[in-house]
Formats: structure tokens, sequence, C-alpha cells
């Protein structure tokens, strides 16, 4: 089984935590425990494949931003979370999203991301509206949820977005490493073909040393 390294990221007490949990044990916890670090696995289904989902739950206090790093470094598909109650969240995903880019030395284009506005029940306390959150992530190039680890909207959607968009690439690679095989065997197949019917007309054989 394939497994997938997802990690999370954004500032803290966004709901990083609160969306994990959700999506792997299908609980909300309603109080607030800052993360170092939470490793939860969990097996996914999509499109008859199957994976298994290791999500790298990281911390978002200022303590830890140390570690984002190696997280980056070590992860194939990437989470980027703020709460539209919080402007400053939003503000900081800019960093988050040049500190992947840093780390990976890729486009954006290459990379499973997604930007996740979470706490969309608080609607009364939002400062962030849904379309200033699709502006940002369009202006990047990326997909954008807005979610709510509390009544469960969009969680699974915005999870299983970075399985497909890993799917996609494994199995586009896969492809390409078929097509170069295939290629190969046409090579050696004509070649092979060349070689005995230059035999057969009694040409000379181009390997053979002439005596
Ligand atoms: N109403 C509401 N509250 C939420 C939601 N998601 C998280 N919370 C609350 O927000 C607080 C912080 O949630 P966490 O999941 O711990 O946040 P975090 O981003 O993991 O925080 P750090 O570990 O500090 O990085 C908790 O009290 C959660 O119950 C949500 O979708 N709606």
């Amino acid at each position: 089984m394939n497994s997938i390294k997802l990690v999370v990221l954004g500032s803290g007490c966004v709901g990083k935590s609160s969306l994990t949990i959700r999506y792997v044990h299908n609980e909300f916890i309603d109080k607030y425990d800052p993360t170092i670090e939470d490793m939860y696995r969990k097996v996914v289904e999509l499109n008859g494949d199957h994976f298994m989902l290791e999500i790298m739950d990281t911390a978002g206090t200022e303590t830890f931003l140390a570690m984002r790093d190696l997280y980056i470094r070590n992860g194939q598909a990437f989470m980027l979370v703020y709460s539209i109650t919080s402007r400053t969240s939003f503000q900081e995903l800019e960093q988050v999203k040049d500190q992947i880019l840093r780390v990976k030395d890729v486009t954006v284009a290459k990379l499973p991301i997604i930007v996740v506005g979470n706490k969309s029940d608080l609607e009364p306390e939002r400062q962030v509206s849904s379309q200033e959150g699709e502006n940002l992530s369009s202006k990047w190039g990326i997909q954008f949820l807005e979610t709510s680890a509390k009544t469960n909207m969009n969680i699974t959607a915005a999870f299983e977005h970075l399985v497909a968009q890993v799917q996609k690439k494994t199995l586009g690679s896969k492809r390409k490493d078929r097509k170069r095989i295939n290629f190969c065997q046409l090579l050696l197949h004509n070649r092979y073909h060349n070689h005995t019917n230059s035999n057969k007309d009694g040409h000379s054989n181009p390997n053979k040393i002439q005596s």
C-alpha cells in the first residue's frame, strides 16, 4: 500500500488538530490544547486505490517554528489552514506557502496543496470573507475550501482533495515509466528484427568480426 505524508500547517489555534481529529476519528474536541506534534494514520480508499495517509499535525506556536522545515521536507501534500475568525492567521499563510516553496524548491503547480478557511460555523465572528479566501487561493493557483471541524463541513473533501492530487501525480509518473519501458521494448524489438533479417538476407552481421 502506498503511503502519503500529509502536513497540516498554519498559525496557532486555527483548528489544525480539530480538523485532523474530525477526519480521522470523527470527533470534535472543544477544549484547546496546543500541539507540539502529533501523527495520525488513516487508510483511505480512492478510485479503487488504497493509501496509508500519515497526517502530521504541526505546532502553530512560535516556539516550534524551527521544526517546520523538517516537516515540509518530509511532506508530500500540504494543508494550509487559517481561521475565518482571525485575519492575522489568514495573513500569516503567505509566509507558510513561501516556506513550502523554498524548502521543496518547486512551483505551486507541482505540489498537492489546499488552502482551508476553518471555523466557518462561527459566522458572527467572521473576519475574513469567503471571497478573500477564494481570491488569495486563485492568485496562488491553489484549491480553496471553507471548513468546520465542529459541524464536519468539507473535512473529508479537503483531505481527499489532497489524496486525489497525490494519486494523480503518482499515476502520471507510473504512466510515464510505462511509456518509457514500452519505448525501450520497441527499440529492442526493432534491433532484434533488423539483426535477424539482415542475417537471413545474407548480409554480414555488423556485430561479427570479419575474418
Ligand atoms: N467553533 C469552532 N471551533 C473550532 C473549530 N476548529 C477548532 N475549534 C476550536 O479552536 C480551538 C483550537 O483548536 P485546535 O484544533 O487545537 O487548533 P490548532 O490549530 O491545532 O492549535 P495549535 O496546536 O496551537 O497549533 C479549540 O478550542 C477548538 O475546539 C471549528 O471548526 N469551529
